[in-house]
């Protein structure tokens, strides 16, 4: 049978590269391109098939942030598809960004500057608020609509002989230190981003503990880098032209500036071809671009701890069981 790939966040971006590259990698998949504008859907389909005529390219409506509409999308994956081979965790936001330009400059005649380009540590602030079910935006799309999708789907993912690979999308700017357990929606700081992607290495370190035995491997990839509509709503393109040339010469110097991408999707088309069994959980995958122009893959240890993990998949479950319970009462009162 031919393996099938969902990929969250499909129409555009790291995304629908890594379609792209998948199709041109195995012509026989099916791919199922998951995504919350169905017309931007329908256009990323066409493109992959002028690409790529033969292919079988599905489209799934899932609004990650939405607990409802990722119920709907997980069962209608249930009814097509016997089991997901690869499920990409892809789908992100970082909505009302603001960049620190004081520190930002302080930081770039500093030792620090590679590691400021690399992390965006002390860099970026996000404004949120709350969804329709009560969840803070940003931890509902980057994280829990994700983790329900997978809780969703977990009978289709690692059937008997046939193990199946959870990938998430990650970030160098996932930092332990906008992080807390005891606000994990992260609604009081100003760093939801940072937190929803440390809160995904935690929760890809507990899938690997409790699932691995049914054949269920989770990993983390870092893009690097990459010039999307997420980093063009971070500045002005104007001044992401004036960035360009520092960029480049700061490619010299660090690795991670994939900027395009297809760059940014190398972790994940390398994932894609390893086996599931010879991946490391505390590793954080990630896509980088030499000076040249090369991209490869490197594992780095996650700044990640058991006990951290187990905390935090623990209260996503009991945060699980309240959302089903307020959408069944919702339904029922309907
Ligand atoms: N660009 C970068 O430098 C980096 C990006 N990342 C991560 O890479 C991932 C992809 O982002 P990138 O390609 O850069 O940015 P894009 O904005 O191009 O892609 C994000 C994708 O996620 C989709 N999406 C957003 N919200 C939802 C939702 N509620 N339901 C379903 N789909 C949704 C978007 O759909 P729509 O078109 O409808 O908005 C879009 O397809 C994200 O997780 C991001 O955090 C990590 C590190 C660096
Ligand atoms: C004020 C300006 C003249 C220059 C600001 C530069 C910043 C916009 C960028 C420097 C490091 C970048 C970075 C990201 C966004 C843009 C920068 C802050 C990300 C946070 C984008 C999304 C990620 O997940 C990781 C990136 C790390 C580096």
């Amino acid at each position: 049978m031919e393996k099938v790939v969902l990929v969250t966040g499909a129409n555009s971006g790291i995304g629908l590269a890594l379609c792209e590259r998948l199709l041109s990698q195995d012509g026989e998949l099916r791919l199922c391109l998951a995504c919350r504008n169905m017309g931007r859907a329908e256009a990323a389909k066409s493109a992959l098939l002028t690409s790529h005529p033969q292919a079988r390219v599905d489209l799934l409506h899932l609004d990650v942030g939405s607990a409802r509409s990722v119920l709907r999308a997980a069962q209608e994956v249930k009814s097509r598809y016997p089991r997901v081979d690869h499920l990409y965790l892809n789908a992100g936001i970082m909505p009302n960004p603001k960049v620190d330009i004081k520190a930002f400059f302080k930081g770039l005649f500093s030792s620090n500057v590679i590691n400021m380009f690399a992390t965006a540590e002390g860099l970026l602030t996000q404004q949120d608020h709350l969804n329709s079910d009560g969840l803070q935006e940003v931890f509902a799309t980057n994280l829990f609509g994700h983790f329900l999708l997978v809780r969703e789907l977990e009978p289709l993912l690692g059937q008997e002989g046939h193990p199946s690979k959870v990938v998430w999308t990650s970030s160098s700017n996932a930092l332990r230190s906008a992080f807390s357990l005891e606000d994990f929606q992260h609604r009081s700081g100003t760093e939801p981003y940072s937190s929803s992607k440390y809160a995904s290495d935690l929760v890809s370190l507990a899938l690997n503990r409790h699932h691995n035995a049914q054949g269920l491997f989770s990993s983390v990839i870092c893009p690097g880098l990459v010039m999307t509509n997420l980093t063009y709503g971070i500045l002005p393109s104007f001044f992401w032209s004036l960035l360009m040339p520092i960029m480049w010469f700061i490619r010299m110097f660090t690795n991670t500036l994939t900027l395009t991408p297809y760059n940014g999707a190398e972790a994940l088309n390398w994932l894609f071809l390893q086996k599931p069994e010879s991946l490391d959980s505390r590793a954080k995958y990630h896509s980088l671009t030499s000076g040249l122009g090369n991209n490869y893959t490197q594992p780095r240890q996650m700044d990640i701890d058991d006990e951290t993990s187990e905390a935090l998949y623990g209260k996503l479950l009991e945060l699980e069981k309240v959302v089903r319970r307020q959408i069944t009462e919702e339904a029922e009162r309907q």
